[in-house]
């Protein structure tokens, strides 16, 4: 990686599925429960498509695609019944903190603790809605605690239209008390949908790609792509380093 091409950021905005916890497993379970009851398999190619995007519009893509015979609500309930079940033992990323069970903070956790100390200030943009975002923070309030806004796409009214579109990232930029322009802001994210919307919005974006993601596709659109936040730099984008 060639630091001296990064970009210099004062602020940042994380996504949440799949960047800081472990839900897209989850998401992939909950969703193939569902499927079952119509004898059809949930692939990767549906999920990318559905990856960071608003709750509803997410279902009517499934619906539509799938041929489902379901209304969005009627999917959206089913979908609500399995995430009460799975979603609140979610774990953060990478998961090697839980497996561990160690008193060592990685990935996610570290790099969010490690900003919010260094008074670099923090956000998130999501595409859930507050009901599945409870369920899935509810055994990591105090790190969410940290960030100084949170945007839930599916319902914030400024959020006019989800990832891929730069709606969510420009709103929770603009919500920054010093507006900070988009070149400034740097944009975590692990869906090719929030890769897009972040470039879009003018950000710069570390891609933390799903394995199964075709890489190629977006490597003029992600500034850094890599295998797990554990392998994020900061001082390369000019924030402050991790104590050694
Ligand atoms: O397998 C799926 N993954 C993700 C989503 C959608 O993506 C959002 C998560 O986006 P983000 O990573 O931007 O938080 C979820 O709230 C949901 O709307 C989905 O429908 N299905
Ligand atoms: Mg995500």
């Amino acid at each position: 990686m060639k630091s001296t091409r990064l970009p210099k950021v004062t602020h940042v905005i994380f996504d949440v599925d799949g960047l800081i916890i472990d839900s897209e497993r989850l998401y992939t379970e909950v969703t193939q429960r569902i499927l079952d009851e119509f004898g059809k398999t949930f692939t990767w190619e549906m999920k990318s498509k559905q990856m960071g995007r608003k709750e509803t519009e997410s279902a009517k893509i499934i619906i539509d695609e799938m041929q489902l015979p379901l209304t969005v609500g009627e999917y959206l309930k089913r979908m609500r019944v399995q995430k009460e079940e799975l979603f609140p033992s979610v774990p953060l990323l990478p998961v090697t903190n839980t497996i561990l069970n160690s008193k060592v903070i990685y990935g996610a956790e570290k790099l969010i603790r490690h900003l919010h100390k260094s008074k670099v200030p923090i956000a998130v943009a999501t595409g859930s809605d507050s009901h599945g975002f409870e369920l899935k923070i509810s055994r990591h309030r105090e790190l969410f605690q940290l960030f100084q806004h949170i945007v839930l796409n599916s319902e914030d009214p400024e959020v006019r239209h989800g990832k891929p579109a730069p709606d969510c990232f420009l709103v929770a930029a603009k919500r920054f008390p010093d507006h900070p322009s988009p070149e400034r802001v740097l944009v975590f994210e692990d869906a090719p949908n929030g890769v897009e919307a972040a470039h879009a919005a003018g950000m710069p974006c570390v891609w933390v790609p799903d394995p199964r993601a075709d890489k190629d596709s977006l490597a003029n659109k992600a500034t850094v792509i890599l295998d797990s936040l554990e392998k994020f730099v900061p001082e390369d984008f000019g924030l402050p380093p991790y104590d050694s």
